[in-house]
């Protein structure tokens, strides 16, 4: 996939290759946030032992958004598969513009859910993949490292769902045009929804939990991702947020006809 290509862009199958390929991105982010603890302070606002100076946040917060500042200076916003957390804090990039073709609709960067991708990972993911529940105050760099790491490729593969959407209206127009005009939105989810696809990939990730997520030198077989939780993580969060952005983005479509 060559986003200076458009063509190569909105191939269904194309696209889920890109996908396959973020679910290696994504279990190996969660192995390295696997040898920390769940570290409540680094999400806990107005932390007394992580008093940041003029800012109102928390610990991730600040860190996350300092490092979207710099990363819009090398314009890491600026190519179509990227979703800010906080976008209204990115910077001009130091870099001179990428004129991408235009592939998606001109309203897609406002297809954000980047906010309720964050309360997930905070509140269930991270409990799912810790090493255990508790603090660990000489990690808190280290674990807000990982975490901004883990959250940016989440937010890569759920919000790759604008490409797949713009793929499947523009595979079926009348369907979708007669959907969005009527606000059929469990019309537009059924027909975004391919179990096949769903099932295939949490097969794949089971297999690839087991295979990447033991360290076969470990004679006690300690775990460091399981397969269990990874299938749940896709399952109850990673796919509907994707089918979700597919159904935020599908319903504007219009705008652009
Ligand atoms: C991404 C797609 O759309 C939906 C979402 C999927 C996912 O998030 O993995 C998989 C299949 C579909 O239900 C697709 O059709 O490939």
């Amino acid at each position: 996939m060559d986003f200076l290509k458009p063509e190569t862009v909105l191939d269904l199958k194309n696209i889920r290759d890109e996908l396959v390929r973020m679910e290696d991105t994504i279990i190996f982010k969660f192995i390295e946030r696997s040898h920390f603890p769940t570290c409540p302070a680094v999400y806990r606002e107005g932390d007394a032992n992580l008093r940041i100076p003029e800012f109102e946040g928390s610990f991730l917060d600040w860190a996350l958004t300092r490092t979207e500042m710099t990363q819009s200076q090398l314009r890491r916003f600026e190519s179509p598969d990227e979703t800010p957390f906080f976008p209204d804090q990115i910077l001009k990039p130091i870099l001179p513009s990428v004129q991408y073709p235009r592939v998606l609709a001109s309203y897609s960067p406002e297809i954000n859910i980047n906010g309720e991708i964050k309360d997930v990972y905070i509140n269930q993911i991270t409990k799912l993949i810790s090493k255990y529940d508790g603090e660990s105050w000489e990690n808190l760099g280290s674990v807000a490292t990982i975490d901004i790491e883990c959250l940016q490729s989440l937010s890569r593969r759920i919000h790759f769902g604008k490409f797949v959407a713009e793929a499947k209206f523009q595979a079926d127009r009348p369907l979708y045009t007669k959907m969005i005009r009527e606000r059929d939105i469990e019309g537009i989810y059924e027909n975004i929804t391919n179990s096949a696809v769903e099932e295939k990939i949490l097969k794949r990730l089971c297999v690839k939990a087991e295979v990447y997520g033991v360290d076969p030198t470990n004679k006690e077989g300690q775990r460091k991702i399981t397969p269990t939780y990874l299938v749940k993580i896709y399952r109850d969060l990673v796919i509907p947020l994707t089918k979700k952005v597919e159904v935020d983005y599908l319903l504007r479509r219009l705008e652009c006809e």
